[in-house]
């Protein structure tokens, strides 16, 4: 390790001793023994990694083509680390702005982005592009061009915050680079750049003390990353979010002929991998189907006419998926894409009679 960062180590780690007493220590001890046995394993899911070239293949054949992608670490460039600062600056790859451009214009695709981050950093990334938005994991809803609308959110739904809040700003502050971000209507603690084994210790200390508050309410869930701790309120997932799109896209009878092609690609954390399985992409091989799965009488008319071959789920740098395929990282996104927006752009294989 660099001395300026042992040093910068150090320092951290004499504040910390001074800042807490000796009845903390004892509690954090044995707050650790207590946990030493309580540790999870995931169950372990082969994926494939994503044929490319028949992805893009498949869309170039395509008649309407739904793509879902997720943000972070999906459609982002790399990330510094800046010491001190809660906010860590989220940016779209630069090499994916054109793909993108060419996907989000064509008309015969639709593009939804579903991101837990907030509306306003998804705001300041896509305000040039014609897609759907989802902020927060589905909590707010934004159509091309159109203002955002809340889906469900109210005040009091977030009585919980004030209190994770506290605990999150206490753990942030005895682990080093670590941070926490406080989005509107969710908190994560992130220990992404921290020592992964102190960072893993901490994390199951941090889960007892939320305990302690009981987030047992029922309107708030905790969701456990491989590198952090969410609390959100009960009930929202991506999966529900792209649903409830459909039901948008289905209602304003936009679409000329049915759903064809699906690609569902990101990062996304086990809590959210029902996104990969809705109803609307459960098909049968070789069955023409219409919105099967749902339950309504007015879903009668849902879109879809998907072949099993014009599916494509994809995790993006995960082991564990429920997804179909992966992909190792945002390298591979950005060759994914170009590759879809070559066989979507004017004069492509796609495009001849
Ligand atoms: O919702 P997205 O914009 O698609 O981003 C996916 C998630 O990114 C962040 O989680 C990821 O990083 C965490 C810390 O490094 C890690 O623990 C987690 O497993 C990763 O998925 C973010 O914290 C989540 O809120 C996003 O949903």
């Amino acid at each position: 390790m660099p001395t300026e960062e042992r040093e910068k180590n150090h320092r951290h780690n004499y504040e910390l001793v001074s800042r807490h007493t000796a009845q903390d220590w004892a509690e954090n001890y044995v707050c650790d023994l207590h946990n030493a046995t309580s540790k999870a394993p995931l169950p372990a899911i082969h994926t494939a990694v994503l044929p490319i070239g028949e992805a893009a293949a498949q869309y170039g054949q395509s008649n309407n083509r739904l793509l879902i992608l997720g943000f972070n670490a999906t459609l982002t460039g790399q990330i510094q680390f800046v010491e001190g600062r809660t906010d860590i600056e989220l940016k779209l790859n630069p090499e994916l702005k054109q793909p993108l451009k060419t996907l989000c214009d064509n008309e015969n695709t639709t593009v939804v982005v579903v991101s837990g981050y907030g509306r306003s950093i998804l705001d300041e990334n896509f305000a040039d592009y014609k897609l759907w938005l989802a902020a927060e994991n589905g909590m707010f809803l934004r159509q091309p061009g159109e203002e955002w609308i809340t889906m469900r959110y109210e005040q009091e739904e977030i009585s919980w915050a004030g209190s994770v809040k506290k605990v999150f700003e206490y753990f942030t502050q005895r682990t080093p680079r670590s941070n926490f971000e406080q989005r509107e209507t969710s908190l994560v603690w992130n220990y992404k750049y921290a020592d992964v084994q102190f960072g893993r210790n901490q994390a199951t200390d941090l889960l007892q003390h939320l305990g302690a508050y009981s987030l047992s309410n029922q309107s708030s869930v905790i969701v456990q990353g491989s590198r952090s701790i969410e609390v959100r309120p009960t009930g929202v997932t991506k999966g529900k979010a792209v649903d409830e799109i459909i039901r948008e896209l289905d209602l304003r009878n936009t679409m000329a002929t049915p759903i064809d092609y699906v690609l569902c690609i990101g990062h996304f954390l086990a809590k959210d991998e029902d996104i990969y399985t809705l109803p609307s992409f459960d098909v049968q091989p070789g069955a023409k189907r219409k919105g099967k799965g749902c339950q309504a009488e007015d879903c009668s008319s849902v879109k879809f006419d998907l072949n099993p071959k014009n599916y494509f789920s994809c995790t993006v740098g995960r082991e564990h998926s429920v997804a179909q395929y992966n992909l190792e990282g945002t390298n591979e996104v950005v060759s994914l894409l170009q590759d879809l927006a070559a066989a979507a752009a004017p004069g492509s294989m796609s495009d001849q009679p």
